[in-house]
């Protein structure tokens, strides 16, 4: 397993690899980076997941989130998204990293992960999402593919990093994908935590 931190990961503080593997050729390039937000609330044993209805990542359940506007923090950004779709405020803080390329893209998604322990309003469907509680038991024992965390129908790389974001470990990431159709398949990836605080969002 590769011990070099991956190129999209600079400047995320100092980073311990916890995960790595796949092809190990050069990384994916890109020239220009999107960026994103995803946002998760983890109470009482559960998380809050949503099922995505439409758009990117139709079909699968995922965190909260969306793009950065123009103007916005990534904070912000969260914080909105996460209202949006599911009709809940939080006081959102930041998890970690994900820095995700695609075969046949010349941008890369960076996506700045959230978590609460609470949440205020009432959760509420979405034209986007359906949101669904899940419960993160096992996920903390190294058992996520027992626990009822719907990994199968999650981004292929979600259960790599889920155990930190339940823990509350801040973790950043790099995974790139390669084209199958209309799938997406994972091809090489680093994972590590974060040690210094100077990565703050
Ligand atoms: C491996 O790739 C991904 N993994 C995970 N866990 N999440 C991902 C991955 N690629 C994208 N995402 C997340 C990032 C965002 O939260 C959403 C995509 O945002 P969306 O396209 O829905 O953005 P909006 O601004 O809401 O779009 P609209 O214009 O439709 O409002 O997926």
């Amino acid at each position: 397993m590769s011990s070099v931190i991956p190129p999209g990961l600079d400047n995320r503080g100092v980073l311990s690899r916890f995960a790595s593997g796949g092809d190990t050729k050069d990384w994916l390039p890109y020239t220009k980076i999107k960026l994103y937000t995803n946002a998760f609330i983890v109470k009482d044993n559960k998380v809050l997941l949503g099922f995505k209805k439409r758009g990117f990542g139709k079909g699968k359940y995922n965190g909260f989130g969306g793009k950065v506007d123009p103007g916005e923090t990534s904070l912000q950004a969260a914080v909105r998204e996460l209202q949006e779709e599911s009709g809940v405020t939080a006081p959102l803080e930041h998890a970690g990293t994900l820095f995700f390329v695609s075969e046949g893209e010349d941008w890369a998604f960076e996506i700045e992960i959230y978590r609460a322990d609470s949440y205020e309003g009432d959760i509420t469907e979405s034209d986007e999402m359906r949101p669904e509680w899940f419960s993160t038991v096992g996920v903390l024992d190294g058992d996520s593919q027992s626990s009822t965390i719907p990994f199968s129908k999650m981004w292929e790389s979600d259960i790599v990093w889920f155990p930190y974001l339940i823990s509350k470990r801040k973790f950043a990431g790099r995974a790139d994908f390669t084209r199958e159709g209309d799938e997406f398949r994972l091809h090489r990836w680093w994972y590590g935590t974060v040690s210094d605080s100077s990565s703050e969002q």
